[in-house]
């Protein structure tokens, strides 16, 4: 089996959405693609109203193949502080074609408010590895998880745009989506994530790849020195971050990864990318890409990063594979 989906970008890259069938009939929901966390969770009719403010929800009462988990919760909190928790059924879900019968699909009975204020995503599809998966008393499987032993090859692919609609593949990769070679680098999933070490600067860099965090969190001193080539460019502490005038023009940021034998690959991430975004209305300062990752405890190759490049999640092997596109 395989299955290809379309990721659209949302407020300026912000984050990803992807449409997703759940139930019989079908309800279709546009969820966050993460592969920094691991559950499967949706606004639903179980979610407040209150909280509820114009995403599509999931009605597991109109769809005949929704078996209530009985016992099961679920809650999660991400690094960004926001947070949900709730239920879970079993239901058919399917991804660009791609269908899993018995699949948990978590529904909110709570949502924090920065998911309330985002109208335009139903939820979220975890894609990181199932050890982190939040449902308790039985921890319950990633979709991905569920999928692989019937995909065609363990794997999926990640090809995110700036301001343009991407893709994610599953069980396949598409040559035509990419150029040269795809320099592969080992995983490591001790902590539930696509954790793996690239180099920048000749400095190794140990993080992970996650498509639900927006920007790229790194070491202060690769930090530092990157926005040094920047005139006006400071910390801010107000915006929590690094500003510059809007109108810099900003460094590409360029990192390497599987420097073994064959000298691995280079992402290059394009300094327009990490010109993110105005810190207010007048448009004078901006805010960028490139963070540091101190308060966050670890390093994050967020959205920034991926949409440079052509990613593949390899679950078989446990490796990442990045490729210039
Ligand atoms: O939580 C994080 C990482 C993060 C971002 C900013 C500061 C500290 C840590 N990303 N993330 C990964 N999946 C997510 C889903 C929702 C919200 C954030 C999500």
């Amino acid at each position: 089996d395989s299955g290809s989906v379309t990721a659209s970008p949302r407020q300026q890259d912000t984050e990803y959405l992807c449409p997703v069938q759940i139930g019989s009939p079908a309800q279709t929901l546009p969820l966050d693609f993460d592969t920094g966390s691991s559950d499967l969770w949706v606004f639903s009719t179980d979610t407040p109203r209150s909280e509820v403010n114009g995403q599509t929800v999931y009605d597991a009462s109109s769809s005949s193949s929704a078996k209530r988990l009985s016992g099961a919760t679920w809650k999660i909190s991400y690094g960004d502080g926001s947070s949900s928790s709730g239920i879970v059924y079993l239901d058919t879900v399917t991804v660009g074609g791609l269908t899993v019968s018995r699949q948990a699909v978590e529904a909110a009975k709570q949502v924090s408010s920065s998911f309330s204020r985002d109208t335009s995503s139903s939820g979220l599809l975890g894609l990181a590895f199932s050890s982190i998966n939040t449902v308790s008393p039985n921890q319950q499987k990633t979709f991905f998880d569920n999928a692989m032993p019937h995909l065609d090859a363990p794997l999926f692919t990640a090809d995110l745009k700036h301001n343009a609609d991407g893709r994610y593949n599953f069980g396949y990769i598409d040559k035509s989506a990419y150029t040269g070679s795809i320099s592969y680098t080992p995983v490591d999933n001790s902590q539930g994530f696509w954790g793996f070490t690239a180099t920048v600067d000749g400095t190794d860099v140990t993080g992970i790849a996650d498509t639900g965090t927006t920007l790229i969190y790194l070491p202060d001193s690769i930090v530092t020195s990157y926005y040094s080539q920047v005139s006006g460019a400071r910390y801010d502490s107000s915006n929590a971050g690094y500003i510059f005038p809007c109108g810099s023009s900003m460094p590409d940021f360029s990192f390497n990864v599987g420097g073994g034998g064959g000298g691995g690959g280079t992402v290059t991430v394009p300094g327009s990318y990490v010109n993110f975004a105005p810190t207010d209305q007048t448009g004078q300062t901006c805010f960028g890409g490139l963070q540091s990752d101190s308060s966050i405890g670890i390093s994050i190759f967020g959205d920034i990063a991926l949409k440079a490049a052509f990613v593949v999640f390899d679950g078989g092997n446990k490796q990442l594979g990045w490729a210039a596109k």
